[in-house]
C-alpha cells in the first residue's frame, strides 16, 4: 500500500507500512512538544547529510524507538546507514516541490503503530527542509572539486587529497608516491584538428587512466593537459610499474583507433615522498622530472633523484 501525504509543499510518500499498532509508554505530550519544536533549531546546526541524519537520529530516539535508519539517494550515489536493521520497516520517498531528495527507511524489531507513524510523519517534515539544504551544498561542493571537461576531481580536489594523504602517511610511517603527467605535443592536436579534437582527447586521455589505475589511486586534473596521480602506500618501485602501465595504455590509443589521425603519448614524472616532506616539495620534485621526460624525449617516465 502506497500513502501520501501533503504538509504545505512537503511530500512525504508512504511506501508500505506494516500495521500493528503497540501500545507503548511515549514521553509525555508536552515533552513532545517540546521536542518537535526544538528539532528545526537542531537541525540547522549542520550542512553536512550524513552529521544531519545522525543528528536526526538521535533527537528522535526518545521520542520513536526504532533500531536502524537508512538513507538511500541514488542520483547522488549516497547511501547512509545508522543503527542495525530489523525486520519492522517503515519507508518514505522523500520529495519536496517534485525534487526527489531520496528514501528514508527506518526499521525495528516490532511493527510501527499508527499513532507512531504519524509521529514520524510530523518529525520528517521537520527534516526534510535542512536535508534538502544539505543535498543542495554537497552538490555544490562536488561542482567547485570537479573538472567540468573529464569530470575528473580538479586541482583544489587535488590539493586538499594529497594534504590529507601526505598527513596519514607521514603519521603512520608510510610510503607514498606522486605521478605528474602531461600529453606530448597538445598544442599541435589543438592547432591541427582543433579545440573539439583536443577536448576529445583530453576526455579519452582521462578515461583510460582511470581505468588502468587501481581503486585506491587517485587521478586529478590539475591544468590543461596535465593529471597528478597521489599513489598512497606506494614505494618508488610500484609507482614505477603503476607508471609505466598508464604510459603503455595511453600509448596504445594509437594502435587501438585506427580513425585517429594523430599520435597520442605521455611523460610522466615520478617522486616518492621522504620523511617529513610537504606537499610543495614533494610536487616541484614530480614536475621537475616530467619535464626531465620532456627534454630527454618525451613518451617516457622519470624519476625524480632529489632527497628532501
Ligand atoms: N582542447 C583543449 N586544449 C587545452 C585545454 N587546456 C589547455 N589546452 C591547450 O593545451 C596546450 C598545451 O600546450 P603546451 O603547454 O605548449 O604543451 P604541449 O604542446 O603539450 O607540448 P609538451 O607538453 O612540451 O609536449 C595549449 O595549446 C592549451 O591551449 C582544454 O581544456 N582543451
Amino acid at each position: 500500500m502506497v500513502h501520501l501525504l501533503h504538509s504545505d509543499t512537503t511530500n512525504l510518500r508512504r511506501l508500505e507500512q506494516n500495521t500493528v499498532s503497540v501500545i507503548q509508554a511515549g514521553p509525555i505530550s508536552a515533552e513532545r512538544d517540546d521536542a518537535l519544536a526544538k528539532l528545526p533549531l537542531i537541525l540547522q546546526t549542520s550542512l553536512d547529510t550524513r552529521q544531519l541524519l545522525r543528528l536526526f537520529d538521535e533527537q528522535i530516539k526518545p521520542l520513536l524507538a526504532h533500531n536502524g535508519l537508512q538513507f538511500t539517494h541514488p542520483d547522488n550515489k549516497f547511501e547512509f546507514r545508522l543503527g542495525n536493521n530489523r525486520h519492522h520497516k517503515c519507508n518514505y520517498q522523500l520529495e519536496i516541490d517534485q525534487e526527489y531528495l531520496g528514501q528514508l527507511t527506518f526499521s525495528r524489531a516490532y511493527r510501527f503503530s499508527d499513532n507512531e507513524i504519524r509521529l514520524l510523519e510530523d518529525l520528517l517534515c521537520k527534516l526534510i527542509y535542512p536535508l534538502r539544504n544539505s543535498l543542495q551544498y554537497a552538490r555544490a561542493l562536488d561542482a567547485a572539486l570537479t573538472d567540468t571537461l573529464t569530470q575528473l576531481p580538479n586541482r583544489q580536489a587535488y590539493k586538499n587529497t594529497i594534504e590529507r594523504e601526505i598527513d596519514l602517511a607521514h603519521r603512520l610511517r608510510l610510503p607514498l608516491s606522486l605521478l605528474v603527467l602531461d600529453i606530448d605535443y597538445f598544442k599541435n592536436i589543438n592547432d591541427s584538428f582543433g579545440h573539439q579534437v583536443g577536448d576529445e582527447t583530453l576526455c579519452r586521455v582521462a578515461d583510460t587512466l582511470l581505468a588502468s589505475l587501481r581503486r585506491s589511486d587517485a587521478l586529478f586534473r590539475i591544468g590543461g593537459e596535465e593529471f597528478a596521480i597521489v599513489l598512497s602506500h606506494s614505494h618508488h618501485e610500484a609507482a614505477l610499474l603503476a607508471a609505466e602501465r598508464l604510459r603503455t595504455a595511453i600509448y596504445e590509443l594509437n594502435q587501438s583507433n585506427t580513425d585517429q589521425k594523430f599520435p597520442i603519448s605521455i611523460s610522466i614524472g615520478l617522486a616518492e615522498l621522504c620523511v617529513g616532506e610537504s606537499a610543495d616539495s614533494l610536487f616541484l620534485k614530480a614536475d621537475e622530472a616530467l619535464y626531465q621526460a620532456k627534454f630527454a624525449g618525451r613518451n617516457q617516465v622519470v624519476t625524480s633523484r632529489v632527497t628532501a
